[in-house]
């Protein structure tokens, strides 16, 4: 019998209300994410990777649909009862500094985590400090320090490090090689994909650079104003992008003459995200699609296949 997905996220929707009105940050999202892959999350600032993240990991509530962990359903569950699931699910920040107290030495902020989930004796969770350190790259030494005695990169090992202490099974990485420089990036993403293979991690790849999108995932979701607009595994969406906003977005990689028509409509796209407050009517991106018509502007598209686990929302598709 097939074994179900790690990661099950069913039509998850998300409002946050400010100053008494709506703000649609995630509508109706849904996909599946076997053990041991990874899917990238990419779209404009804005468009809901983050709070999707979040939702994931139940450190907000969903208004509606349904997110399902190794198989249980764990929308509705208390924060007591979320307690032995939080060690399964770990998340990496861009800023690994923001999440560590000033005053705690690495070596105490990574068996902190531990301790808080009650794993091992302190001695065990000593020995188990100085094994992720190595494990990330770090001599064991820089246990001694303090955050602020450290680069970014290496700070984002410590980020890892900390995160791979619990044995999880799910790791967010909320852009996590932002703010680094172009060379550690390329360390910090070798390090990642390492670890996934020795541990079966399974990733939420949350990124602006589709490059390194493109070379993580095996699944990708195109997120515009807080919906799906494409999604599917990444070596063929990033051959064959079919909805204008992922066109936009991949523009520089696009396998496209420049000269064509259609390439120099995307290429003139213009104008910025719409209000998530205000979503326009029919596709939401209509109003910036060069492509857009009449049914585009009144009717909400529908999600269509257009290939192997390929789905597109765009009345356009065919
Ligand atoms: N706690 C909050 N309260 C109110 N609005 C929020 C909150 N968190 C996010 N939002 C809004 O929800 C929408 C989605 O934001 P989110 O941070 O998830 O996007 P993102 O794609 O991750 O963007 P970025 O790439 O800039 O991190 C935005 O309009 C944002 O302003």
């Amino acid at each position: 019998m097939p074994s179900s997905p790690l990661l099950q996220v069913e039509e998850v929707s998300k409002r946050f209300r400010v100053q008494g009105r709506d703000l649609h940050a995630v509508e109706k999202v849904s996909f599946q994410l076997d053990a041991g892959k990874t899917m990238g999350l990419v779209g404009e600032s804005g468009s809901g990777k983050s709070t999707l993240g979040r939702l994931v990991l139940r450190l907000l509530d969903a208004n509606e649909g349904r997110i399902l962990f190794d198989g249980k359903d764990i929308t509705s569950l208390s924060p007591k009862q979320m307690r032995p699931l939080r060690r399964d699910m770990q998340i990496i920040f861009q800023d690994p500094q923001a999440s560590m107290s000033p005053r705690m030495t690495i070596g105490a902020a990574i068996e902190d985590a531990m301790a808080i989930h009650n794993i091992g004796t302190k001695a065990e969770r000593q020995k188990r400090v100085d094994e992720l350190l190595e494990r990330v790259g770090l001599p064991t030494v820089v246990k001694y320090a303090f955050p602020h005695e450290l680069s970014g990169g290496q700070l984002q090992r410590v980020g890892i490090a900390r995160a791979l202490s619990l044995n999880p099974k799910l790791v967010i990485c909320d852009e996590p090689i932002s703010a680094l420089d172009v060379s550690i990036q390329v360390q910090v993403i070798q390090l990642l994909q390492e670890l996934q293979k020795d541990f079966n991690l399974t990733y939420i790849f949350i990124s602006h650079n589709l490059a390194v999108v493109e070379y993580l995932s095996d699944q990708v979701a195109v997120l515009y104003l807080g919906e799906v607009v494409e999604q599917g595994p990444a070596e063929e969406l990033f051959a064959n992008p079919t909805h204008p906003y992922t066109q936009v977005l991949l523009q520089s990689i696009l396998k496209m003459p420049d000269d064509t028509e259609k390439r120099q409509a995307l290429t003139s796209i213009q104008g910025e995200i719409p209000s998530p407050f205000n979503p326009p009517s029919g596709c939401t991106f209509h109003p910036r699609c060069p492509f857009a018509t009449d049914v585009c502007r009144e009717k909400k598209p529908e999600r269509k296949v257009v290939g192997n686990q390929h789905s597109v929302t765009c009345h356009l598709a065919n």
